[in-house]
């Protein structure tokens, strides 16, 4: 078990990570402060999800650790495991609301399942969590009938079910338009600044990594490694690394175009 110093929620400790014999990324080494927005990017195939799933536990890395919140996720096993498991939320790619529940149902669904709270209490705090997101007066729609954004942020409500002090985000802005993208980013800034949860966000939206981002770090396929740590911004205007350079260029210029 490592200390939790600097107010560090998430240690990386040489980590490797790949699917059998294919190593995507190796050797990586780094840490995301407590109550950061830290956003992972890099090209296409890169291994970005993947190394979000490596560190939520959902895949075992080929070496290395990652420690949340002083916790070894890579080694526990049983309960502890399960203690960790249960101290994040995740929010996958997709979104994956249930659709046949309404968003009530969906938030109080985890805590069915990992709490002995009564079902008003569920509800409650349930209600809490979508109001958070601004969704209070949906509560009792299905996901089919909100909008695409509005599912994006259901199913961030559902991710602070269990109350977690963490948030994984699998490309939150994938397939919004970029007005319903800068209101989910509002959402999560606000719940950063305002409620202190760490953010851990996979995106190659540039306009969304300025508006939120404390931190990246840049990943890159040939070398498998990170080529680029710090804040995007200045990134952006010091960066010597051609590579690098041309990432942040090449997104803003379609941007502005
Ligand atoms: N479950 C899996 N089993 C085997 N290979 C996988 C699996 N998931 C992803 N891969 C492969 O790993 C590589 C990295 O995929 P990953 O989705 O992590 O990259 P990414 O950087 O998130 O990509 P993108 O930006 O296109 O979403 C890809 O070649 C992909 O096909």
């Amino acid at each position: 078990m490592s200390d939790i110093k600097n107010n560090i929620a998430i240690d990386v400790q040489n980590l490797s990570i790949g699917y059998e014999s294919r190593v995507l990324l190796q050797n990586l080494n780094f840490s995301v402060n407590s109550g950061e927005i830290f956003v992972i990017l890099g090209g296409s195939g890169c291994g970005k999800s993947s190394l979000l799933k490596n560190l939520f536990g959902l895949y075992q890395p080929l070496a290395g650790d990652v420690f949340i919140e002083g916790q070894n996720i890579t080694k526990a096993i049983g309960v502890d495991r399960q203690k960790i498991m249960t101290s994040f939320g995740v929010m996958y790619q997709e979104g994956a609301l249930f659709g046949s529940m309404n968003l009530l149902d969906n938030v109080t669904l985890f805590m069915e399942e990992y709490t002995k709270l009564t079902k008003q209490q569920m509800q409650l705090l349930a209600r809490c969590k979508l109001d958070l997101v601004g969704l209070l007066p949906y509560e009792s729609y299905m996901p089919s009938e909100i909008s695409g954004g509005m599912q994006k942020r259901a199913a961030i409500a559902r991710a602070m079910a269990l109350d977690p002090k963490i948030l994984f985000l699998d490309e939150p802005s994938a397939g919004l338009d970029p007005i319903t993208s800068a209101d989910l980013d509002s959402t999560i800034l606000d719940l950063s600044r305002n409620l202190g949860f760490t953010f851990v966000i996979v995106s190659h939206e540039l306009a969304s990594i300025y508006a939120i981002a404390d931190k990246v770090i840049m990943l890159d396929k040939d070398t498998k490694g990170i080529i680029a740590e710090g804040d995007p911004k200045v990134l952006r205007d010091t960066s010597t690394n051609p590579q690098v350079h041309q990432f942040f260029n090449r997104i803003m210029s379609k941007e502005a175009a």
